[in-house]
């Protein structure tokens, strides 16, 4: 199939071609009752590879409940596109999230595959989902803070029926570089203390609250905790450095 393609785009690329040219009549065929079965013809693309990433902190049907009340409570106060345009301001943002750090920021793909194609971000490459990190982030710019709704999978394990220090200490590192990345631009993590409070069972639905603490020069510094999402337990505590970087230090250059 995909040479079949190929051979048809030969060296002109993809312009002035129609997907119903590149495709065999059957598959167009059957790809186009399908869709007609779920969506208006009017709103139907048939191209069959989708120029959008994967969002996969989008709802799915593992997620418990509780995870999805939270998300719905967080998702309503979220900025918001209406069909004429007209958003509502508010004051959080959904973060969408991929299989790769770079991969979907500007210039970020032809870096991804410099730096090693078949790489994935390490909460998200286990196909089956609920099994480990199921988890979405609302950043409130103003507030300069974020809050991660992260439900924990039962392939997380470290002590009997428990969550792994481990799995919290990335996700840990994971909201809070995402706040400090998204407030100061390309860092890594240089330094992440953590106290465990109490420990959290498998399946837990709980809340990750991120804030900044402060910025010195190139270092931006994170405070943490982890609650129920009532937030009546505290399960965890931390406080992360983050230091900024240039790309050329993913490479080993230290400028
Ligand atoms: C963009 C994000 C969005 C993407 C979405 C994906 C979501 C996933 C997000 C996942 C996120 C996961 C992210 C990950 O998991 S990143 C992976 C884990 N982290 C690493 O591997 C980092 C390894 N370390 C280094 O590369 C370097 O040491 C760094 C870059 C950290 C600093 O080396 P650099 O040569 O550049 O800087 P410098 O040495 O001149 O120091 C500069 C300043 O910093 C101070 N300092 C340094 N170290 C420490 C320390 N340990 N405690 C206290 N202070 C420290 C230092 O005193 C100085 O202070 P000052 O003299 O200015 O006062």
């Amino acid at each position: 199939m995909l040479g079949h393609i190929a051979r048809r785009l030969g060296s002109n690329g993809l312009k002035g071609i129609s997907p119903q040219q590149l495709l065999p009549k059957e598959t167009h065929r059957h790809l186009q009752s399908s869709l007609d079965t779920i969506r208006p013809i009017s709103t139907v693309s048939l191209w069959p590879f989708s120029s959008q990433p994967r969002d996969f902190s989008q709802p799915n049907s593992s997620w418990s409940p509780e995870m999805q009340k939270v998300y719905d409570h967080y998702y309503a106060l979220c900025d918001t596109d209406t069909e004429n345009g007209e958003g509502k301001k508010r004051p959080w943002r959904k973060l969408p999230s991929y299989n790769r750090s770079i991969k979907y920021a500007t210039g970020g793909i032809h870096l991804s595959k410099l730096i090693q194609a078949k790489a994935r971000l390490f909460t998200r490459n286990v196909k089956e989902q609920g099994a480990t990190f199921e988890y979405v982030v609302f950043v409130n710019k103003e507030e300069k803070r974020c809050v991660c709704v992260f439900q924990a999978g039962r392939l997380l394990e470290g002590a009997p029926g428990h969550v792994h220090g481990g799995a919290i200490a990335t996700m840990i590192d994971t909201v809070t570089g995402t706040l400090a990345g998204f407030l100061s631009g390309p860092i890594m993590t240089a330094n992440l203390n953590i106290d465990y409070r109490s420990p959290m069972p498998l399946d837990s639905v709980v809340l990750i609250h991120s804030a900044l603490d402060r910025i010195e020069r190139r270092k931006t510094y994170i405070t943490s905790k982890v609650t129920s999402t009532d937030e009546s337990k505290l399960y965890t505590e931390a406080t992360a450095l983050f230091v900024s970087i240039s790309v050329g230090h993913l490479f080993g250059s230290r400028n």
